[in-house]
């Protein structure tokens, strides 16, 4: 999936929420957004989600599925939590006996299972968020993945089981893309990093220090026209050594695309693996 020149203001003349947003989100990748409180980051994850549409720019190549949780859970909503997770199993397409069956697994998983009956009004916040999470995960693998500080209400247990489940949606080939307060959440485990500043959204320095640790990555030497800078918004955040760019695996098309298609286009010189010992 691709964002390019998206931009959300909530009112005609109103002030842009975020804007110029270029940013490419692949299969199988695990992207994080970062930023101060009120600096965009829900309103771009409901962008990347389908919540919200974008007031201009354009997203193609949306994933048929997508799961999100959201920062706040509509508690109010007229169901137990077994019977919402159904319903929401169901929006997912499974049947009904599969969805019932999911929803109770995962509240088991999360620890909740004991608060199946439970109408969702009368649940705890922690238990309220395990809900939350839980239809998230009925979604099948292989979409679009958003969450809004899930792991924010949960106790250690649960989060444990929502960093493994990410982990495992990623390998099996779903996008993920998550905002969370704690910055070490999922610490090197990203393929790239955002942050979302004064209605802009660029590459994180964060990514640099932990640089998609054990997960493939690709140099990529580039030569441009003369005296050019490398186009901005490059996808998966590239690092860059003059001209010499590494990347996460899982990138590196978007990026060889970005730099073919850029004006002036750029020249690719090679492309060869990371060894993992290469510690640039
Ligand atoms: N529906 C809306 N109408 C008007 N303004 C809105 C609306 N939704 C969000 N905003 C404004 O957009 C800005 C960004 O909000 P957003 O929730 O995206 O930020 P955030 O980075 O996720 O914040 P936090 O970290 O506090 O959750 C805020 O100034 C907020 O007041």
């Amino acid at each position: 999936m691709r964002l390019e020149g998206v931009g959300r203001r909530h009112r005609t003349g109103g002030p842009w929420i975020v804007r110029d947003v270029a940013l490419d989100v692949p299969a199988g990748t695990l992207i994080r957004i970062h930023g101060a409180n009120g600096s965009g980051k829900s309103t771009l994850l409901r962008l990347i989600a389908g919540i919200d549409t974008p007031s201009t720019g354009r997203i193609t190549g949306r994933p048929r599925t997508t799961a999100y949780v959201p920062e706040r859970f509509p508690a109010a909503l007229p169901f137990t939590a077994a019977g919402y997770l159904t319903a929401m199993g169901r929006v997912h397409g499974l049947r009904r006996g599969a969805a019932e069956r999911a929803g109770r697994t995962w509240l088991e998983r999360l620890g909740a299972g004991p608060y199946a009956n439970t109408p969702l009004g009368e649940l705890s916040k922690g238990s309220s968020q395990k809900v939350a999470v839980a239809q998230a995960l009925l979604a099948p693998p292989g979409g679009l993945l958003a969450l809004d500080e899930a792991w924010t209400g949960l106790d250690p247990a649960s989060r444990a089981v929502l960093d493994r489940t990410v982990t495992e949606r990623v390998a099996e080939g779903t996008a993920v893309v998550f905002v969370d307060h704690d910055p070490h959440r999922l610490a090197g485990r990203p393929d790239a990093a955002y942050d979302v500043a004064g209605g802009r959204v660029r590459p994180s320095a964060v990514l640099l220090d932990e640089r998609a640790r054990g997960r493939p990555r690709v140099r990529v030497e580039v030569q441009g026209p003369p005296g050019a800078a490398l186009p901005d918004g490059l996808p998966g955040a590239p690092h860059a050594d003059g001209h010499r760019l590494t990347v996460a695996a899982a990138h590196s098309d978007a990026l060889l695309h970005a730099l073919l298609t850029a004006r002036p286009a750029w020249h690719i010189r090679s492309v060869t693996p990371v060894e993992e010992e290469d510690p640039s």
